[in-house]
């Protein structure tokens, strides 16, 4: 079986409201898909149709083989979620949540000391064990979250907005483990409104107002749409960079937060 996850002609909606509109895609065996796209697009509603929490209006859809309406229940240990909001809980601490979602997914007690000394040095979160959660940065959090959705070692992963509201150091740590996580064969499925992180996965989805708009990898994508090269600036000062317009075709303004190095911060 090549495609890992098929998903024909899935359609949603709500009352009168079409929030996805026939949309179809297939995801090859341990790639990273990227579901790129603005706020409201339909991301998150695909993906809950995915986990099967949500029925699709029309449309089906097939993981490693299995119906997701009729076998959820042979999916549920095969699939790992992380939401946008990192389903931690906060008053406990780091290893307190490992053992919550071990317990969760009935993972033996050796093979869960196995696991979260694995996912403890994955997430960069050795000698983090008995600190509370609330009083984790941000990328710690995701990268726990992380380490929560894969304890039972999923070989599915569904990545809803995974790096929204983390510094860039802590999305590009984010990215070298989904790597990491591809190259060991998982497949993953991650949206995202970046457009620097789509250009990280292997096959990108556009969704748009609930349709998909293209359907490519990223190099093809750009070369599609884009007539040209592309050029990427880096600046402390947008109005600087929007001088340069009068010899680009158009520009795109992406607001990054302030790494605490300045050091790839050019004027
Ligand atoms: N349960 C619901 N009832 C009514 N409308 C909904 C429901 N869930 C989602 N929608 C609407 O469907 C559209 C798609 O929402 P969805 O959350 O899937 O988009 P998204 O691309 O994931 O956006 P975001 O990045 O903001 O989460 C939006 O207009 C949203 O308001």
């Amino acid at each position: 079986m090549e495609n890992a996850i098929e998903i024909k002609n899935f359609t949603k909606l709500f009352g009168e409201f079409v929030a996805v509109n026939n949309v179809s895609f297939d995801v090859k065996r341990g790639e990273v898909f990227g579901f790129l796209g603005p706020n409201g697009s339909g991301k998150t509603t695909v993906i809950r149709m995915i986990l099967g929490l949500l029925n699709p209006t029309s449309g089906s859809g097939h993981i490693l083989g299995y119906d997701i309406m009729e076998d959820r229940e042979k999916l549920k240990s095969r699939i790992g979620y992380m939401s946008q909001k990192f389903s931690l809980y906060e008053e406990l601490t780091v290893e307190e949540n490992l053992d919550f979602y071990g317990g969760v997914y009935c993972i033996p007690k050796n093979k869960l000391k196995e696991k979260k000394k694995e996912i403890l040095k994955m997430a960069d979160l050795w000698g983090k064990e008995k600190l509370i959660v609330s009083n984790l940065s941000g990328g710690w959090k995701q990268r726990l979250a992380l380490g929560c959705s894969i304890i039972h070692e999923p070989e599915i992963l569904l990545l809803d907005e995974p790096t929204g509201g983390v510094d860039p150091i802590a999305r590009r740590q984010f990215w070298e483990i989904i790597y990491k996580l591809s190259k060991k064969g998982v497949t993953i499925l991650v949206t995202t409104h970046y457009m620097d992180e789509a250009e990280h996965c292997n096959s990108i989805g556009f969704l748009y107002y609930g349709n998909i708009l293209s359907l490519d990898t990223p190099n093809n994508m750009k070369e599609k749409i884009i007539d040209g090269n592309i050029v990427e600036i880096k600046s402390d000062s947008t109005l600087k960079a929007i001088e340069r317009k009068p010899t680009l075709e158009d520009v795109f303004v992406f607001l990054v937060e302030r790494e605490k190095s300045k050091k790839e911060v050019t004027k």
